[in-house]
């Protein structure tokens, strides 16, 4: 990438800034080792929760609540977020973050336990946006069930999904690229959905479910 890009690329990324209950829940994200949402893919989500105006929205895996943040912050001001983690240590620092922010509880329904347990009992076609992490060996399963539970019109966002710049090398062909690389090609091909790669962040894949 030459320079310029480089410089353009940083300032897309810090154009919208994240004030101090998003740092502290970001740094909160890094000392447990999780890989928060970019800033600049945030600000996506935010905008997408509000053009949605969605009033019901999933997000597979809470970390320490950086991404649940930007979506409840973007949804419409009665929307409730379900977000699953199986780690509670990580749902409780989410759970402050919203406190922080003075999100009303029963705005964020925190579910303690595993993506693949809990998705299948969502309803079909309920949910105005879903969010995916590729972080998991099941995201390509959670990402079919997204699909069960977007309505006609709501939008899929699956993060990370140039996963830590990889997938656009093909010379990389690690398990956890390949999969990611997979979900972006089968999600090219399904004609369930109309997608698009936005290269914000580690990547945001979209996709309008029809
Ligand atoms: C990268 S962090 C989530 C970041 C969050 N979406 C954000 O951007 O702020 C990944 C989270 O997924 C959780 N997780 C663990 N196993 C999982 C699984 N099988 N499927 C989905 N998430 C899982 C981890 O506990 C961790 O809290």
């Amino acid at each position: 990438m030459s320079s310029d890009k480089t410089l353009a690329w940083d300032y897309c990324e810090d154009y919208v800034v994240e004030d101090d209950v998003l740092l502290r829940a970001r740094e909160r994200a890094a000392q447990y080792g999780c890989h928060a949402i970019a800033p600049g893919a945030g600000a996506v989500l935010r905008l997408l929760a509000a053009t949605l105006r969605a009033r019901t929205a999933v997000e597979v895996g809470t970390g320490t609540g950086v991404a649940s943040l930007w979506l409840l912050r973007g949804m419409d001001a009665e929307g409730v977020l379900t977000t699953i983690d199986p780690e509670a240590e990580n749902q409780r620092a989410a759970k402050a973050a919203f406190a922080e922010d003075g999100i009303r509880p029963e705005r964020a329904r925190t579910i303690n336990g595993r993506p693949r347990d809990v998705l299948p009992r969502l309803a079909d076609a309920a949910y105005d946006l879903v969010l995916v992490g590729s972080d998991s060996p099941s995201a390509a399963d959670h990402v079919e069930q997204a699909l069960r539970l977007l309505r006609p019109g709501g939008v899929l966002v699956v993060d990370e999904a140039l996963w830590r710049g990889r997938v656009a090398d093909p010379a990389r062909r690690d398990e956890a690229t390949t999969m990611v690389r997979e979900i972006g090609r089968s999600l090219r091909e399904d004609p369930r959905v109309l997608p698009a790669m936005i290269p914000s962040g580690d990547g945001l894949l979209l996709a309008v479910r029809r």
